[in-house]
């Protein structure tokens, strides 16, 4: 009901702003058309126009008219999305039948699946990866993770995203968490921007480049798609259809390791890896907010080579889930001798340990020392490892998507400051 009238309320916010900018943009251009000014200025009411609905739909959103805790949800398409066919997208729709809230572009869903064998649910989150417009599904793209190839049969595949591909099918009903997550696309800017995707982490970056489509927006921008080869890529037809219809969108390509079957110039721009080197071949300058998302290695040469090249840790915008793959802050014991340890006290479990660097983070602290503690993307980003902090302080080794709570800390990506007493 709560959730109905929240809902209902942003709706008819938006929708009153909508009239309200509507009405302020047909007077405006009534008047322009009578003193026969031309269509430049009426572009600039226009975009005025939409900058203020823009606005309007970023702060309904950071207000969080959205639902707590989990909502039940309907997979209504699973479709295979390349020719490996490790990589699927699952269309979802409210089981309540109720509306669907809009997101930001980058958000994230987090899902809690009950797989058999665990003894809790298992919390993964997954980017959205369509256009956070479409009021009438989300769409989360995912690819089965299999062990090493050198591994065996001992190291099991991604447990998760093997769940998702092997027991879940149309019809099956999945609890979500409302989208949510701090790599966004910055939608008020006008700055021209680079989307980077490596393999299936194309995903919130494709989001943010339809958002931008959705918008009308001029923004120059420059997406650079990153696969193996035309085997694994995936999405590209959307991007490509955007690219040919939008004189500002740009696209490239690039296989590390191309089949026979790939044609360069057709298939693909270059091969090998997406460095700044390939960046620069494209770009005028260093002068873009750029946007990056995919596997770790490429994340830490990708940023650290931005930074080389004079980008702004502002402009510099990146995502992974999974343990912390980019550093952004120094580990706080990495200044101080290693034979130093701080203690660490767990006091809902009644268990005292000792920390060094080489110990990690504190969740893997605690589940070294046999403590439970939920968690969910390892990275900063669900929220699901917030833990009270009784006392002391934390570091943590990368950004966190969203500050926790005042007195909690996201235990997947901190390390004790000094002396510290957790409530787990
Ligand atoms: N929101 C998020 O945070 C999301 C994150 N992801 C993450 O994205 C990743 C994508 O995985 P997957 O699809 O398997 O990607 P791939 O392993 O297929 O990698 C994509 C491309 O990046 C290349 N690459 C590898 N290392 C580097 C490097 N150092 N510099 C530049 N390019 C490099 C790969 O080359 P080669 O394989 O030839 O070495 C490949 O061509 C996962 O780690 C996943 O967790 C995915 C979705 C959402």
């Amino acid at each position: 009901m709560i959730l109905a009238l929240q809902i209902g309320g942003g709706t008819i916010v938006a929708l009153a702003l909508f009239q309200l900018c509507l009405g302020v943009y047909s007077s405006v251009a009534a008047v322009f058309r009578e003193r026969r000014l031309d269509a430049r200025h009426l572009q600039h009411f226009n975009d005025l126009a939409q900058a203020a609905l823009r606005n309007a739909e970023v702060d309904r959103l950071k207000s969080g008219t959205t639902w707590a805790g989990k909502r039940k949800f309907r997979i209504v398409e699973k479709r295979v999305e390349n020719k490996c066919g490790d990589i699927c997208s699952f269309y979802l729709q409210p089981h309540d039948g109720g509306e669907l809230p809009p997101f930001l572009p980058g958000q994230f869903l987090t899902f809690e699946l009950p797989i058999s064998d665990q003894p809790a649910p298992v919390i993964r989150c997954y980017s959205l990866s369509d256009s956070p417009s479409r009021l009438d599904r989300y769409r989360v793209t995912i690819k089965k993770l299999s062990p090493p190839p050198d591994a065996g049969e001992t190291v099991p595949g991604g447990l998760s995203s093997t769940y998702f591909h092997a027991n879940l099918k149309e019809g099956d009903v999945v609890d979500v968490q409302a989208p949510k997550g701090g790599f966004v696309l910055d939608l008020q800017s006008e700055r021209p921007v680079v989307l980077i995707g490596g393999g299936v982490g194309l995903t919130p970056v494709l989001s943010m480049l339809k958002a931008l489509d959705d918008a009308g927006s001029h923004r120059e921008v420059h997406f650079f798609h990153a696969a193996r080869s035309g085997d694994d890529i995936v999405l590209c037809d959307e991007i490509r259809e955007i690219a040919e219809r939008r004189n500002n969108v740009h696209y490239r390509v690039l296989y590390s390791a191309p089949t026979d079957a790939c044609v360069e110039g057709r298939d693909y721009d270059c091969p090998g890896f997406l460095t700044v080197d390939v960046l620069k071949r494209y770009l005028a300058s260093s002068n873009y907010e750029f946007y990056v998302c995919g596997p770790p290695q490429m994340m830490s040469s990708l940023t650290e080579q931005l930074r080389d090249w004079g980008v702004p840790d502002s402009d510099i915008h990146f995502e992974a889930f999974g343990p912390a793959s980019v550093k952004t802050v120094k580990s706080p014991a990495s200044s101080r001798e290693a034979a130093e340890s701080v203690q660490v006290e767990f006091s809902r479990s009644g268990k005292k340990v000792s920390w060094h660097e080489q110990d990690g983070t504190l969740l893997d602290l605690a589940e070294r020392n046999g403590i439970r503690v939920a968690s969910g993307c390892r990275a900063g980003n669900c929220g699901t490892c917030a833990t009270a902090l009784k006392k002391g302080d934390v570091t943590y080794v990368t950004r966190p998507a969203s500050s926790p709570a005042q007195g909690s800390v996201l235990m997947c990506i901190a390390c004790p400051g000094g002396n510290v007493i957790l409530d787990a």
